[in-house]
């Protein structure tokens, strides 16, 4: 079998550290590089004693990666950082980028939502937006995917074909999202101790989160006309997942339906029985999202409860799924580990 040699930029971050354990197992794909910043040099036995069992090349800086040797790239480093970083990589290579710097079409969302300008809107326009349920088509002959964020896949999945059927009102969107600590990446400094984590639970960036640009870009396109949902997400005391609750108007059992024959093909996404709700320890560690749908007692409006693990389906599940469509490889390959419970 060929396989596809493969660089992790960002291995020693959260994100990276998935995307190791996931592909240590790829019968496709081969990690042939991985990169680091400050813990360049040193080996990722080290930095992950979890990942001591494989064989694994140490981190090196990007500027020592041996670009001859890889053919596609796993791009997990910060946003900004990241514009730079992929305009100056060889062009025959294929990108998967887990950041969030290519996954606003316009520059002056991403101005507003990141506070600076885009470096590279040329690079800009070969993306493509990376949510493989809705984008596969596209995704298979990009050579740049933009992974979406972990909070916006878990509340796009039920809400674009939800929208796309004319079926909530779509000036009435309320998403009221909750994170494990990880989503916060492992450089993340005191607001993420154990000691401010723990035993405790709070909303964040309330009325002003960067993932909103994302949300209403792409529930703009699913309504066809521009679509402003409201979002709070916070900070759960836990190391992985994220559930969103959404509440719509809209009659439940309808959307139920369709989005129960909407999913029904798709490998990674799950519609419960009508009235069943999902948890996050339902999905943990694995590439799934799953969707439960209730009557609220207030007739005519529906609350939607969805969940996946924010470092795999939320990000380095996400990317391997798309490097899967990228590679014209079945979109499984490598993912279909089940749940670890509890
Ligand atoms: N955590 C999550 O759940 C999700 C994260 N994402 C996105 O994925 C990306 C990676 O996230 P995550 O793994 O959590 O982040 P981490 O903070 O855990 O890891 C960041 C990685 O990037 C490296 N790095 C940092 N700055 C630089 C630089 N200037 N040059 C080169 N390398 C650098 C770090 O190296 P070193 O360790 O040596 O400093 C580390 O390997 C981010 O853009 C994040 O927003 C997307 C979806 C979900
Ligand atoms: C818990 C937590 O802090 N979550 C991160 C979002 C997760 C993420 O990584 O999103 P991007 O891919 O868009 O960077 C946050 O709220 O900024």
């Amino acid at each position: 079998m060929t396989m596809t040699k493969v660089a992790i930029l960002g291995a020693s971050g959260y994100t990276g550290a998935e995307l190791v354990r996931l592909i240590a197992r790829h019968p496709s794909l081969q990690i042939a590089a991985l990169t680091a910043d400050r813990k360049a040099g040193q080996a990722m036995a080290d930095v992950f004693p979890h990942l001591a069992i494989l064989d694994l090349p140490p981190l090196t800086t990007i500027d020592e990666v041996d670009w001859s040797g890889v053919d596609a790239v796993f791009c997990a480093l910060p946003h900004a950082t990241t514009q730079k970083v992929i305009a100056g990589l060889p062009e025959r290579l294929k990108v998967v980028d887990l950041s969030a710097d290519f996954r606003l079409e316009d520059p002056e969302a991403y101005k507003t939502w990141y506070g600076h300008e885009h470096a590279e809107t040329a690079l800009q326009k070969q993306v493509v937006y990376g949510l493989p349920e809705f984008y596969r088509d596209s995704i298979k002959g990009a050579r740049i995917v933009a992974n979406t964020g972990c909070y916006v896949a878990t509340a796009l999945i039920p809400l674009i074909p939800i929208l796309k059927a004319g079926l909530a009102d779509p000036d009435w969107i309320v998403i009221d999202a909750k994170s494990g600590a990880s989503g916060a990446g492992r450089a993340a400094k005191e607001a993420n101790l154990f000691t401010e984590v723990s035993e405790g639970f709070h909303a964040y960036s309330v009325a002003g989160h960067r993932h909103m640009g994302e949300i209403d870009q792409e529930l703009s396109k699913a309504a066809g006309r521009p679509v402003v949902a409201s979002f709070t997400p916070h900070l759960l005391p836990q190391n992985r997942g994220i559930l969103a609750t959404t509440y719509l108007k809209g009659e439940a059992d309808t959307i139920h339906a369709h989005l129960a024959e909407r999913f029904a093909d798709e490998p990674f996404v799950h519609v419960l029985p009508y009235g069943k709700v999902p948890a996050t320890r339902h999905v943990r560690g694995s590439n799934h999202c799953l969707i439960g749908v209730v009557a609220d007692r207030q007739p005519g409006r529906t609350i939607v409860i969805s969940v996946l693990d924010n470092l795999v389906k939320g990000a380095s599940g996400q990317a391997i799924q798309n490097m899967n469509l990228m590679l014209g490889l079945p979109e499984t390959t490598g993912l279909e580990q089940v749940p670890l419970f509890p």
